[in-house]
Formats: C-alpha cells, sequence, structure tokens
C-alpha cells in the first residue's frame, strides 16, 4: 500500500495527517500556537513555530503509524494563505510573520493602487488591492522598518517556508502566490508588470509551479529527524482554502464549499476565470490545473468563537472540563436552548475589519441590542449566527456573479459542529455535506501529493478514490427557519451601512 501525508499550516494549529491511498486516516498530529496582536489591527506569528509543529506533528504520525517510510510516497503542504516571511541570506527569519488577517496596511494598499492603477491591477491580479495581501505587507516592511527588507534575499508564504525548510527549495504554487497580488492571475506566473511599477525584485520570489508538480524531495537531516524517507516527494500544494476544495470533492463547475476556521470562507469552483467587479469576492487559481475559483473571506469566523470563549463565555471551559465533556458540547446545549435571532440580539463579527462584503480595515465588532435579560447562551447563539450571517453574505455575493452552485460541502473546525451546519444550511437555503475525514486542506494536499507522485492520473481521478461523503452528517434547510434568520440578516445587513462612517471615525480618534 502507499501512504500520503498533508500537512495544514492553521492559525491556530498545524495539523499533519497520514493517508493510505484510498483515504484512510492512518494517523494524525497537530500542535497549536500563538497568534500575537502588538496593536490594534496587527496580527503577527513566528515562522519558527509553524516549522517546529510541521516537524514533531511529521515525526509522530510516522512513528504512531508503524509505516515503513518508503512507503510514504508523497507529503503535500496547505497553509494559512497571504502571510509575509522574510529571510535573509543564510535563510534566516528575519522578522516575525505579518499575516493575512493583519489590517496595518491601508496605506500601503493606495500606494499599490496609485502605481499600478485600478484597472490594470483588477486585470492582471484580478483583485483590488487589501491590506490582507502579501504585497502591501512587503510594501509596509520598506516603509517601515528599511534595515529588514535590506536584509531580505527570499520572500515565502507561510506553507512555502515549511517546503524550504523541507526540501532545501525555494517554491510556491499557483493557488497560494494569487493571493500575494503580485502574480498575473489569468497567466498563473509572476507579473513583471506590477513587480516593475512596486520596484520589488523578481529575484525575492520563489520559483511557481502548479499545485500538484513536484518541487523537490526531504533532507536528509530532516529525513533523520522525522523519519521520513529522503524519497518522498514534495509537491506544490495549495493555500487552505485551494486544498480544503480538493479535500471536499469541489473540482468542478456548480461544486462549493464553506469552512470556519480562524477564518470564514464560502469558496465555488470555476473553469473560467470569473471577477467581481467590486472586488468583495477574491478571484485566484485553484489547485486544479487550468481552473481558477471565486471565494468570500470572513475575517473572524472561527476566532470570533474563540475570542468570545476566552473573553466572555470562559465558563463553558470551565464548567466543560468538570462535566469531562467538549466546551462546544455546553455551547451548543445553551444556543439549541436559545431562539433563533438569539432573543433580539445581533452580533457583528468584524473583530479583525473585514473583507467580503465590505472590505473594511476599520470596522470592529459589535453586539447590537444587549439588553439585562441576556445571558451568556444568547451570547454564543449571536456570535454563531453573526458568523453564518456573515457568510450568508459571501454566498449571495456568490450567486449574484452568476456562479451556479448546486452542492455545498462544509469543512474545517467550525464545520465539526452540527449546530453550526444546521445554520448555515438554513441561512444559505441549501443541503450542506461533510466528508468522512474532517482535516479538508490536510486531505486536499495528501490527494495532491498522490497525483505528483504519480499513484493518481489527475486531481478529480484522486479526488473520486480518496474522498468519502459522510451521509449521517448532511443537513438539509428547514424553510421556516429560513425565512425567521432572513430578517434578522436584513437588519444585520443595515448595522454595517449605519455604522460606516462612525467605524471610521473610531480608528481616527
Ligand atoms: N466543535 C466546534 N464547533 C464550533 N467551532 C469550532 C469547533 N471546533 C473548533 N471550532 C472553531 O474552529 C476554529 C479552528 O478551526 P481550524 O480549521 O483548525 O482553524 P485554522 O485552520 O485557522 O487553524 C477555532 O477558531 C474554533 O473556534
Ligand atoms: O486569508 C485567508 C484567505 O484569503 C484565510 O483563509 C487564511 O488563509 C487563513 O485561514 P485559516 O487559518 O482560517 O484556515
Amino acid at each position: 500500500m502507499n501512504y500520503l501525508i498533508g500537512i495544514d499550516l492553521g492559525t491556530s494549529s498545524t495539523k499533519t495527517v497520514l493517508f493510505d491511498e484510498e483515504g484512510t486516516v492512518i494517523a494524525s498530529a497537530g500542535k497549536d500556537y500563538p497568534l500575537y496582536t502588538p496593536n490594534n489591527g496587527w496580527a503577527e506569528q513566528k515562522p519558527e513555530d509553524w516549522r517546529d509543529a510541521a516537524l514533531e506533528t511529521i515525526a509522530k504520525v510516522v512513528k504512531d503509524s508503524g509505516v515503513a517510510a518508503d512507503d510514504i510516497k508523497g507529503l503535500g503542504i496547505s497553509g494559512q494563505m497571504h502571510g509575509l516571511v522574510m529571510l535573509d541570506e543564510a535563510g534566516e527569519v528575519i522578522r516575525p510573520s505579518i499575516i493575512w488577517c493583519d489590517q496595518r496596511t491601508e496605506k500601503e494598499c493606495e500606494e499599490i493602487t496609485e502605481k499600478v492603477g485600478a484597472k490594470r491591477l483588477i486585470e492582471i491580479t484580478a483583485n483590488p488591492a487589501l491590506t490582507g495581501f502579501t504585497a502591501s505587507k512587503i510594501l509596509w516592511v520598506r516603509n517601515h522598518e528599511p534595515e529588514n527588507y535590506a536584509k531580505c534575499k527570499h520572500i515565502l508564504l507561510p506553507k512555502d517556508y515549511v517546503r524550504y525548510i523541507l526540501t532545501g527549495e525555494f517554491a510556491t504554487e499557483v493557488s497560494d502566490a494569487s493571493g500575494m497580488q503580485l502574480l498575473d492571475v489569468p497567466k498563473r506566473q509572476w507579473s513583471d508588470e506590477v513587480l516593475e511599477k512596486l520596484d520589488i525584485d523578481k529575484s525575492l520570489l520563489a520559483k511557481v509551479y502548479e499545485s500538484p508538480e513536484v518541487t523537490g524531495t526531504i533532507l536528509p537531516e530532516i529525513a533523520e529527524k522525522t523519519g521520513l524517507s529522503t524519497s518522498t516527494v514534495v509537491v506544490g500544494g495549495a493555500g487552505d482554502n485551494a486544498a480544503a476544495a480538493v479535500g471536499t470533492g469541489v473540482v468542478e463547475d456548480g461544486k462549493a464549499f464553506t469552512t470556519i476556521g480562524t477564518s470564514g470562507v464560502v469558496f465555488a469552483h470555476s473553469s473560467d476565470i470569473s471577477i467581481d467587479p467590486k472586488g468583495r469576492v477574491h478571484t485566484f487559481c485553484c489547485a486544479v490545473p487550468g481552473a481558477w475559483h471565486v471565494m468570500g473571506v470572513t475575517q473572524a469566523a472561527g476566532y470570533s468563537l474563540a475570542w468570545f470563549q476566552e473573553n466572555i463565555g470562559t465558563e463553558y471551559a470551565r464548567k466543560a472540563k468538570e462535566q469531562g465533556c467538549g466546551a462546544f458540547d455546553l455551547i451548543n446545549a445553551d444556543v439549541l436552548k436559545t431562539p433563533i435571532g438569539a432573543n433580539r440580539l445581533i452580533y457583528l463579527p468584524y473583530l479583525n475589519g473585514e473583507r467580503t462584503p465590505h472590505l473594511d480595515a476599520n470596522c470592529r465588532g459589535v453586539f447590537f441590542g444587549l439588553s439585562s435579560m441576556h445571558t451568556t447562551a444568547d451570547m454564543a447563539r449571536a456570535v454563531m449566527e453573526g458568523i453564518s450571517y456573515s457568510l450568508t453574505d459571501c454566498n449571495d455575493i456568490i450567486r449574484e456573479m452568476g456562479i451556479n452552485v448546486t452542492e455545498m460541502m462544509a469543512c474545517g473546525g467550525g464545520a465539526k459542529n452540527g449546530v453550526q451546519r444546521q445554520m448555515m444550511a438554513d441561512m444559505f437555503g441549501c443541503d450542506v455535506k461533510t466528508v468522512t475525514a474532517t482535516e479538508g486542506p490536510a486531505l486536499g494536499v495528501a490527494i495532491l501529493a498522490g497525483v505528483g507522485a504519480g499513484i493518481y492520473d489527475s486531481v478529480e481521478d484522486a479526488c473520486r478514490k480518496m474522498i468519502h461523503t459522510d451521509p449521517e452528517k448532511e443537513c438539509h434547510p428547514d424553510a421556516a427557519a429560513t425565512k425567521e434568520y432572513d430578517k434578522f440578516h436584513q437588519l444585520y445587513k443595515k448595522l454595517y451601512t449605519d455604522l460606516k462612517d462612525d467605524y471610521q471615525t473610531l480608528a481616527n480618534l
């Protein structure tokens, strides 16, 4: 039997899974790391934490599985997108990574739009300048830390830094590179025009591959440390969402998925390039060679729930420990006891600004309608509903673009939660399904590794053999709930419009 490894370098943790070639999970391991917010709206992580988590979890799955190193034919890495990793001449990390949800680069976005031209920027990179994307982070370091910029010899994305550690190669692939705003997305190669206009030296960037292509093999010292073989191939892999698409079988037109990780995403496959003229959803290359996708992003989806548990619903963790269950079991029990609309409490999940649909770095979270009768149960329900309203906004724009979605899969930490999945089915008004392997991105890149290692002929072929849907977890929409949620969703949408200018005032105080 052949085996494949998928690594998902998330924002909350790295999850590494060893699959057999039929998609069965043989062993898995995870390791958490911190997210640093040194200023309001800033977000950083340490690339060294990602490196240590990847090495530790690979070693663990190889050991726990008992699989012979030579039978592990391929490895793929999926990662949180957009983060900026800068390495010096010796390959050492220069500063912490400024990651995807950091909002400090509004001025640099203006600089990009001015230098490239708004129309040309969308024609080439398929997206307007956004604070989340890597190009503005590169310019921020050049504008604010010229000494660090001068030392920088290699610019990598988070997962590509881990690839460098494993293989010694400076490589990336089209799906993640799309989120740097330096790629010509229709042509799937670096844009000389954008690089010249922004005065970024192309030699700083890694070589671009398609996602299933082989980018290298495991270095001898890493093989020694992890128990892998030096003949295991490492493929391009994918940004976490493009990887999750492969891992949930979203590899042809009509298919879509929603994920709740730290962020939340609604993603639809598209065999033709399709761009929202208002830039509210992103258009990127997908992991299937020759295809693209559109996706809407909620900045703080699972992160809103994590924030809620750390700061407001702290009792859930304590009681869960006492009762020997998970905190989400108790949250779910409370949410189910609370009616739709959380007793007239609405939560706006804008803890880190928002991308879809507002593209606003300065908006922030709100509990609207707070009354003395409200409890943490109402707040928990309001947070879950707020996340789902935001994902519904993403889905509505994709539908508005004429992209026909017939099937919605769910994945990510939040999709493990049946209450959350039902909420999404009710709000989207369509069936929401899941696959048996809970780690969508890890399975997705393991599938890509299977193609790169020559076990499968194509990504589509590998998906047919490695993905198994879980019929027991299918959620069907309840028409009465859809109608009820819609009333609150209308008010939820109006609240942003009403507060838009006040957010700006707050940011300038
Ligand atoms: N059972 C659950 N119900 C709802 N949300 C959950 C559950 N388990 C995890 N989460 C949420 O999922 C997020 C982590 O998901 P994950 O896909 O691992 O994220 P990432 O890839 O960003 O590290 C956390 O922020 C947490 O709030
Ligand atoms: O910024 C984006 C997509 O554009 C995020 O989806 C990040 O890629 C982070 O992912 P998670 O850690 O939430 O999975």
